[in-house]
């Protein structure tokens, strides 16, 4: 018998997205129904940012028992549980997932429907034998890896980020396919735990990050033992797990015992059924305006789904724009200029904004580019952790982006990604004091640089100095 639901708000995918606007959204005092076909929590929780970062945790761990000879520490070869790892990480999922369960939605008042949602029409959703009618639809579905056509991949067993956190005895050899953000954190997750790994690149290893940065990252993982293979187009793979070939243009094969696909992503759209609804796709994703609504106005489409990004803090960002729209009422628009990346390798890659390259061709002549070292900040000196800078590109005194690449790099973002989303000036960093010895005095020296020739080096300021000193008391 076919159960029939009235509601505000229906939201399809419990993700990062889509849980942030169903707790908004209710805790506001709208009706939501959120359905949800897979585990609670989505791709962050299960398959992406927490199982990743605790495996790098424990690759981090072992990295330090290899690395102690600059501090007078002999250097011992780490004794890897790769099984009890991979228990730090299961533990670190387990001790989350309540926060996303739906046992805690339900207790903020969320209806919550297990199951795979599909459109029946405009205002319909069905999922098993319920029909939820909703004001407003929000498609959250989120994103898989993307299985690329290389002959022989439908025949030899690889994994995805699906299913690599599943392995409990460490791999031999690694090959990995992509060297995007998860090919990078994978890899030196796995060298440090014991795997040879070899990742395969079409074209540059982060590649969209600015190429000066990148190369840091991209030395740093060769000397610990990661064979990075750049522009080398993977064309066939044969095998079996134990035995894995890969194939590259030009005929090179590499040899491993496991493979990992990391060539990407694509949007969750199968299930949904979205010409029911009247929802237009690109290969990207739902096509969304500005404030993320799609052709059907009743519809949003948020995170990775919507094809604009993939990062949990950016589906929470489209959260609170949805929930602004289809909760408040309010006019509501998306920006992207404030929207921070980091790769988590050792060490990490920020970005923020424009790259250098991309400021210069924007804005020509007009951008300044400052900087500082790593190694000029003496709490990198003292932790011994010299490798990498912060470049701030600026425009009419206010930074328009941000690299920083070195330890801690996601950290030492914060305060430019306050600067940027708030349209602050670099004198705003300037005047800020900051704790000595941090390694956030890095930006207040990147900001220093942007004031030091106007400072130091001016003629007119220098006259004056010398005629105040003459009459000062
Ligand atoms: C290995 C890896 C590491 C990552 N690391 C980071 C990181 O460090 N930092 C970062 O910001 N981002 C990271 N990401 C990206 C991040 O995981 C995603 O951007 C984020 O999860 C997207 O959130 P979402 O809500 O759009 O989708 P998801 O969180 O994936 O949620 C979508 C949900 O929808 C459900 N669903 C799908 N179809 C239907 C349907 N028809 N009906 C009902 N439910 C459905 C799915 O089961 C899923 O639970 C990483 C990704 C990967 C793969
Ligand atoms: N720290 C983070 O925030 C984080 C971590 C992991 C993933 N993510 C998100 O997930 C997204 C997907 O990551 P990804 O690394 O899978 O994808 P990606 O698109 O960033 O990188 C994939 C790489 O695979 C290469 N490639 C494609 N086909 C190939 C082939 N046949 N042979 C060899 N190389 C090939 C591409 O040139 C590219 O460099 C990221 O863009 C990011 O948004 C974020």
């Amino acid at each position: 018998m076919t159960t029939r639901i009235k509601t505000d708000i229906c939201v399809i995918g419990g993700g990062s997205g889509g849980l942030s606007v169903a707790s908004g959204a209710v805790q506001m005092g709208a009706r939501v129904v959120l359905i949800e076909g897979g585990a609670m929590g989505g791709d962050c929780l299960n398959h992406g940012c927490v199982p990743s970062k605790a495996l790098l945790a424990a690759g981090k761990a072992a990295h330090a028992q290899r690395s102690g000879a600059a501090f007078g520490v002999a250097p011992v070869r780490p004794q890897v549980d790769f099984a009890a790892a991979k228990d730090h990480v299961a533990r670190t999922i387990a001790t989350i997932a309540p926060h996303d369960s739906v046992e805690r939605f339900e207790g903020l008042g969320v209806q919550v429907l297990q199951g795979y949602g599909r459109f029946i029409s405009k205002t319909e959703v069905q999922v098993n034998d319920t029909i939820v009618t909703a004001r407003r639809f929000v498609v959250a579905t989120g994103s898989s890896p993307m299985v690329p056509p290389i002959d022989g991949l439908d025949h030899v067993p690889y994994l995805t980020n699906e299913s690599i956190f599943d392995l409990r005895e460490c791999p031999g050899h690694l090959l990995i396919i992509g060297g995007g953000p998860i090919g990078m954190e994978m890899a030196q997750a796995h060298a440090r735990l014991g795997a040879r790994v070899t990742v395969v690149e079409g074209a540059s290893a982060l590649g969209r990050d600015d190429p000066e940065a990148a190369a840091v990252v991209l030395a740093h993982l060769r000397d610990e033992g990661v064979e990075i293979i750049e522009n080398a187009q993977v064309q066939a793979v044969r095998g079996r797990t134990g035995a894995v070939e890969v194939e590259v243009a030009g005929g090179t094969v590499f040899i491993g015992t496991h493979l990992l696909v990391a060539v990407g992503r694509k949007p969750n759209l199968e299930r949904l059924n979205l010409e029911a609804a009247g929802v237009e796709t690109t290969r990207a994703g739902v096509r969304v305006d500005a404030g993320l609504r799609s052709s059907n106005r009743h519809v949003y489409a948020i995170g990775d789904v919507a094809g604009q990004g993939q990062f949990t803090h950016l589906a929470g960002y489209h959260a609170g724009v949805v929930i602004r729209s289809a909760v408040l009422g309010l006019p509501a628009r998306t920006r992207s200029d404030h929207i921070p990346s980091v790769t988590y390798t050792d060490p990490e890659l920020a970005q923020i904004g424009l790259t250098e390259a991309d400021a210069r061709s924007k804005f020509g002549a007009q951008v300044q580019v400052v900087r500082a070292e790593m190694a000029g900040n003496d709490r990198a000196q003292a932790e011994g952790k010299t490798d990498g800078f912060i470049k701030v590109m600026v425009v009419r005194s206010r930074p328009v982006g941000v690299t920083i690449v070195g330890a801690q790099a996601g950290e030492l973002m914060a305060p430019w990604a306050l600067a940027i989303a708030n349209g602050l000036k670099m004198s705003a960093m300037a005047g800020t004091v900051l704790p000595y010895p941090t390694l956030a005095e890095i930006g207040k020296r990147a900001a220093g640089a942007f004031f030091s020739p106007k400072l130091f080096d001016n003629a007119v300021l220098g006259r004056f100095v010398r005629a105040v000193q003459r009459f000062l008391p």
